[in-house]
């Protein structure tokens, strides 16, 4: 592989070569004259290919200070593969739209790992799984596979109560559910509050439910992004319906929210304290709120807080054109109101399928899908930038301290991240 780098003059190539040692350490560089586009050309070879080929960049006269990055991009197809590798991946891939239950559970360890040449396999098996997608859904004529569900709730609303008997009837209707835990409490205490198949004993047992707890190390980007891909593997396995639980407290179920075509949101007949933890953004996503345990004496409570929803949701600006969300009262205990929360919800999927809402929804979740990954992936270089990391105890010190004011700190860092980088890249 080559990087042609073109130069206008050709004193220009000494600088060049020293700047280009910098930011790509691992290419090794020729020169060559070249006739047809400048006096000399530059030619890059990778010694260690690190997944990544360079586009052609013509600098313009005299712009040696500009930043020199021979544009990068990510290759589209992971190359590679020894045929043992080539051979997993398609094993694997076989056996995932065979619907094999142990193949899907595979293939999301393996798009968990964070081990580099895992992540090689994760990436080539992902590619056939959406090669896949666009096949099945052209010969559907552009309908999604599956609905994907996010749920979300307090602790204690019922939510893995509610799984349990939402998933039994959607099972013996014929469906097949995969439920995936989102869960944030796992990446700080390494524990899982979600997910534990403990809490959904009967459902775990019936082999058209596939149950996934969140992996329990990592960011909570790290979790979002193997679920969004897990969302895909289950898909090619055949799951019509796709179940993303988080426990609403955190940032995960507006990161849920995100990935889905309705959230719904489930509350206890509780008001004040017990909701504190509630944001009150998150009922702004909600396309259907329901109200747990409408049984027995919380029957009372239950259409008291129907009610103020009711109300309250009026009040929020809709995120659909097609769609009022709704407010219905369910029992876990008693399956009440369940069937008709189904109801709403395929009349939720139809209204937004023939409106066009839920293909673009989808669209936009791509892009801020893009988008929080870059987000991410930006801060934790920035925290890692050798300058800004030896500066951060000392300067948050200082803003606990109030001897510093939060922004002149932030403008600090900023300005050690940036001389840094002006150094590897000048632009003046
Ligand atoms: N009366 C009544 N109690 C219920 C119902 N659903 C759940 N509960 C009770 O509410 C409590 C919490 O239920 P869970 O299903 O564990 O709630 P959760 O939201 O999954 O809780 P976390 O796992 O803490 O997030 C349990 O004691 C359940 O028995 C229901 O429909 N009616």
């Amino acid at each position: 592989m080559n990087i042609p780098l073109l130069l206008q003059h050709p004193h220009q190539r000494h600088v060049l070569k020293g700047l280009l040692r910098t930011p790509f350490p691992r290419y090794h560089c020729i020169f060559r004259p070249s006739a047809r586009l400048g006096p000399g050309s530059l030619r890059a070879r990778p010694l260690d290919p690190p997944g990544l080929h360079c586009a052609e960049r013509v600098l313009p006269s005299g712009c040696l200070r500009r930043p020199l990055c021979a544009r990068a991009t990510l290759k589209e197809h992971p190359e590679g593969l020894s045929d043992k590798e080539q051979r997993f991946v398609d094993k694997l891939y076989t056996g995932l739209i065979q619907g094999q239950r142990a193949c899907l559970a595979e293939a999301i360890t393996l798009i968990e790992s964070t081990h580099r040449r895992k992540k090689d396999l994760a990436q080539a098996l992902l590619q056939k799984v959406l090669a896949y997608h666009r096949e099945q859904e052209r010969l559907n004529k552009g309908k999604p596979r599956a609905f994907r569900v996010g749920l979300s709730g307090p602790p204690g609303a019922g939510k893995s109560t509610f799984i349990e008997y939402f998933g039994k009837m959607l099972t013996e209707r014929g469906h097949k559910l995969s439920v995936l835990a989102v869960d944030p409490s796992s990446c700080a205490s390494g524990g899982s509050l979600l997910g534990d198949k403990t809490r959904m004993t009967e459902l775990s047992r019936d082999m058209n439910a596939y149950i996934r707890p969140s992996p329990t190390r990592g960011t909570l980007g790290g979790v979002t992004r193997t679920t969004n891909e897990a969302i895909l593997l289950c898909e090619g396995g055949g799951y019509d319906i796709i179940l993303i639980e988080t426990v609403g407290v955190g940032q995960s179920e507006f990161a849920v929210a995100d990935m889905v075509d309705m959230f719904v949101l489930l509350l206890p007949p509780a008001g004040g304290d017990e909701l504190q933890g509630i944001k009150r953004g998150i009922i702004e996503m909600a396309d259907l709120v329901a109200i747990t345990k409408s049984d027995g004496d919380l029957i009372v409570p239950a259409r008291r807080i129907q009610a103020e929803y009711v109300s309250a949701l009026k009040l929020l600006r809709r995120r659909s054109g097609v769609w009022q969300p709704k407010v219905v009262r369910i029992s876990a205990r008693s399956g009440e109101g369940i069937a008709e929360m189904w109801d709403r919800m395929r009349e939720f999927w139809d209204l937004m399928l023939a409106s066009g809402e839920l293909a673009a929804r989808r669209q936009q979740q791509q892009k801020v899908w893009m988008w929080n990954l870059i987000r991410e992936s930006v801060l934790e270089h920035f925290r890692a930038h050798p300058a800004v990391r030896e500066q951060i105890p000392l300067l948050e010190r200082k803003v606990l301290s109030g001897a510093l004011p939060p922004g002149l700190a932030a403008d600090l860092l900023l300005k050690a991240f940036q001389a840094r980088t002006h150094e590897m890249y000048p632009t003046h």
